[in-house]
């Protein structure tokens, strides 16, 4: 299978009918889905619904039940993840005795293509002190730290599980509005998972929208979204539909 378009790179994702069951059922149902280059994509559904099953494989921290997945080209080895592709939980594992500067070290030994100025601006912009130590830090400041240390390794593809979720609506803000200057200007896909349909309006240009490990809708969002409706309103919609079409 290639991953590649006619003239250009590999894809961020591609998935060939790729799916995940537990013991309990389907987490997510085989699926093919195509990420493609320099979007930002809105990961949406219900608690349940399997974004982060698919943010699992795409890491390869989670082996696919049936199907194939590749990333850039390659498939994901289960030993770490791939060398382009940058991962940033809710829970942030950053370590609170190191300082933010020993924080940007640990960074620098463990990404071979570090980049430690672009860190250093990264964190100099949201005004977070390099010597303050992580664990005295505020929500917002951590998740920017958090965000640096993502950044700093000069992803290709950029995953972001609610990762803004203990944040107040301006830090929220914020950091969206710094996380999406970076994407457009270093040209890095980013898909971005959050409850919060408002804040995805004007950010997200790509939309999957995930209902009991099924997709219900995936594309583009102006085209989805041809009508003029609001992308909250679009997801919320779509959303009803499926729960009332499963109740039924
Ligand atoms: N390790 C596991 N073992 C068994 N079932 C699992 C496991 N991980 C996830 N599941 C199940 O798979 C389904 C999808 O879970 P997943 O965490 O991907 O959903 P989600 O969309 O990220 O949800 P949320 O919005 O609540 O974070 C759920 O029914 C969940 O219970």
């Amino acid at each position: 299978m290639s991953t590649r378009s006619h003239s250009g790179p590999a894809l961020p994702v591609h998935t060939d009918g790729v799916g995940k069951k537990y013991r309990r059922g389907w987490a997510l149902r085989p699926v093919s889905l195509v990420i493609p280059h320099n979007r930002v994509v809105a990961l949406v559904g219900p608690n349940g619904a399997g974004k982060s099953t698919l943010m699992g494989l795409v890491t390869g921290m989670s082996r696919p039940t049936a199907g194939s997945i590749t990333v850039f080209g390659d498939r994901p080895t289960g030993r770490g993840l791939h060398p382009a592709v940058s991962y940033l939980a809710q829970q942030k594992p950053l370590y609170k005795q190191l300082t933010v500067a020993e924080t940007l070290e640990f960074g620098a030994r463990t990404n071979p293509a570090w980049d430690q100025r672009y860190a250093e601006r990264l964190v100099e912009q949201a005004k977070v002190p390099m010597n303050a130590k992580v664990g005295t830090l505020s929500g917002g400041q951590r998740t920017r730290v958090a965000l640096a240390l993502a950044l700093g390794k000069r992803p290709r593809l950029l995953l972001l599980d609610e990762p803004l979720a203990d944040l107040d609506p301006l830090a929220r803000e914020a950091v969206l509005r710094a996380l999406l200057a970076e994407a457009r200007t270093q040209g890095i896909t980013v898909v971005l998972s959050s409850h919060v349909l408002a804040e995805l309006e004007g950010v997200c240009d790509h939309l999957v929208l995930l209902h009991s490990g099924r997709i219900v809708l995936a594309g583009d969002v102006n085209r989805l979204s041809a009508d003029g409706t609001p992308l909250g309103q679009l997801v919320l919609h779509h959303m009803r539909a499926a729960a009332q079409e499963e109740a039924a």
